[in-house]
C-alpha cells in the first residue's frame, strides 16, 4: 500500500516549485497525498490528489498524524507551533521540512543527498526522523564544490554571496520588480531621448529610490532595485548577520563534520549579500587547499562530483553565457566557474558558482529525501 505523504505549504512558493517537480519525477505515482492548508480547510485539494481531495487542515494533529510522511514547505513559523505538538502526540512519522528551525537540532539531518547521503543513511539506520532542507546558499554552494570538501582537500574557504530577492519570498520579488519599474518610469522620457545626458538620469534615479517610500520599502527596507544590502537575516550582535554564520555551522553538519564549530569543522566565513537578481544565489568562492593542486585536477573533481554540476571554461565568453542567474534560473545545473589559482599562493583558489534557490536551494532535497524513505 502506498505511504500516505502529508503536504503543507504546497501552494506558497517553494511548494508550488516543489510540487512541479514532484510531478515531473512522478513521485506521486508513489505515494497517497494528503493535502493540507492552514487557511482553506475542507476547500478541494489539487489535481494531484487521489483518494483524498478536500484539503485537510494544517494545525489539526489528528489530520497530520494519519500521514506515515509529512513534507512542510509552510515556514518557521508554522514548523514551531506545529511539529512539536505532534510528535508530543506520539507521532512517529517522518518529517521533512524546508525551514531551517529545527536543523541544527540534535536529532534533524540536514538533507542534501548527492553530497551527504552517507550521513542520511546513517540517520536513517539509527532511526532518525527529522529531515531538514538546508539555507539555501550552503546547499547551493556544496552542489558545486562539495568534491572538494568530500576530498578532505578544504583548509578553509571563505564566500561572497550575491543572493536574489526570492531567497526573501514572494513578497520581496515583487517589490524589487516594482522598484525597477518605479526607476525606470521616473527616467523613461530622458532614456528615450538619445541626446540626453547621462549624468541627469543617474541624478534623478538616485534621487527617486533615495525617495521611496516605506511602502515602495516595506519588505527589504531599503531600496534593493539599483543597490545591494550586505546584510541577510538577523543580527546576532557579534558583527555577523545569521545567514553569514549558517554558512559554517551547516556546510559543516551537512558533511557530518558535527555541529559546526568543534574542533574538527572547516572554517567557512565571508559576506551575504542581497542584489536584485530573482531566483538565483550567487557566490565567489576563495579557498585555502591543504595542498597545492593543479587547476586540471580540481575542474575534474568537481565535475566528476554528480550530475548537475557543470564546470564552466574559464574564459569570458563561456562564462558570460553559462555563469549567470539568467542562464540558471529554472535548471538543475549547477554551474562552477572562473575556477583558478589566486595570487597569494598555489593553495589559494577561487571559483565562482551559481545555483536556483528555489529548486537545489528549497524543494529539491525535499523530494529526494522522500524518494529515500519510499525506497528504504
Ligand atoms: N523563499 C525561499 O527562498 C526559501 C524558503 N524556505 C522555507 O519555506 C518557507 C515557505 O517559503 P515560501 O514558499 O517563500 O512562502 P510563501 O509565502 O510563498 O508560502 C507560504 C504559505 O503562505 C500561504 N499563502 C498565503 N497567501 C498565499 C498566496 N497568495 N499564494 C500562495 N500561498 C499563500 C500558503 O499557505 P496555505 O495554503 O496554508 O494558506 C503557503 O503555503 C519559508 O518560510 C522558509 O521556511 C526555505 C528555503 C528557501
Ligand atoms: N535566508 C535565505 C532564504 C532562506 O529561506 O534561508 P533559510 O532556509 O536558511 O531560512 C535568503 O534570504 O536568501
Amino acid at each position: 500500500m502506498s505511504k500516505l505523504v502529508g503536504l503543507v505549504g504546497w501552494r506558497g512558493m517553494v511548494g508550488s516549485v516543489l510540487m512541479d517537480r514532484m510531478v515531473q519525477e512522478k513521485d506521486f505515482d508513489l505515494i497517497e497525498p494528503l493535502f493540507f492548508s492552514t487557511s482553506n480547510s475542507g476547500g478541494k485539494a489539487p489535481a494531484e490528489a487521489k483518494n483524498e481531495t478536500t484539503l485537510q487542515d494544517a494545525f489539526n494533529i489528528d489530520a497530520l498524524k494519519r500521514c506515515d510522511i509529512i513534507i512542510s514547505a509552510q515556514g518557521g513559523d508554522y514548523t514551531t507551533e506545529v511539529f512539536p505538538k505532534l510528535r508530543a502526540a506520539g507521532w512517529n512519522g517522518h518529517w521533512i521540512d524546508a525551514a531551517s528551525t529545527l536543523r541544527m537540532e540534535k536529532d534533524a539531518v540536514i538533507i542534501l543527498d548527492p553530497v551527504n547521503m552517507p550521513v542520511i543513511q546513517d540517520a536513517l539506520a539509527k532511526g532518525g526522523k527529522n529531515w531538514v532542507g538546508g539555507n539555501c546558499t550552503v546547499s547551493c554552494m556544496l552542489m558545486g564544490v562539495g568534491a572538494l570538501y568530500k576530498a578532505g582537500l578544504v583548509e578553509w574557504m571563505s564566500t561572497q554571496t550575491y543572493q536574489a530577492a526570492s531567497g526573501g519570498g514572494a513578497q520581496h520579488m515583487r517589490e524589487l520588480l516594482t522598484q525597477y519599474g518605479t526607476l525606470n518610469a521616473e527616467v523613461k522620457a530622458l532614456l528615450d531621448d538619445p541626446k540626453s545626458a547621462i549624468l541627469e538620469i543617474d541624478r534623478k534615479v538616485i534621487a527617486k529610490q533615495r525617495a521611496l517610500t516605506s511602502v515602495e520599502t516595506a519588505n527589504f527596507g531599503v531600496p534593493l532595485g539599483g543597490s545591494l544590502i550586505p546584510w541577510i537575516d538577523k543580527d546576532l550582535g557579534n558583527g555577523m548577520s545569521k545567514e553569514e554564520w549558517k554558512g559554517m555551522a551547516e556546510t559543516n553538519k551537512i558533511l557530518g563534520l558535527g555541529e559546526g564549530f568543534g574542533t574538527s569543522a572547516i572554517p567557512v566565513d565571508g559576506f551575504c549579500v542581497r542584489v536584485g537578481a530573482m531566483r538565483c544565489h550567487s557566490q565567489a568562492l576563495t579557498f585555502k587547499l591543504k595542498k597545492d593542486v593543479p587547476v586540471a585536477d580540481i575542474e575534474a573533481l568537481i565535475a566528476a562530483d554528480n550530475e548537475w554540476v557543470k564546470v564552466v571554461p574559464n574564459t569570458r565568453e563561456a562564462t558570460i553565457q553559462d555563469l549567470t542567474p539568467v542562464a540558471v534560473t529554472g535548471t538543475m545545473t549547477i554551474p562552477v566557474g572562473r575556477i583558478r589559482k589566486l595570487a597569494m599562493g598555489p593553495e589559494y583558489v577561487g571559483a565562482f558558482t551559481i545555483g536556483d534557490q528555489l529548486l537545489w536551494g528549497a524543494a529539491e532535497p525535499l523530494r529526494r529525501m522522500l524518494r529515500i524513505l519510499l525506497d528504504a
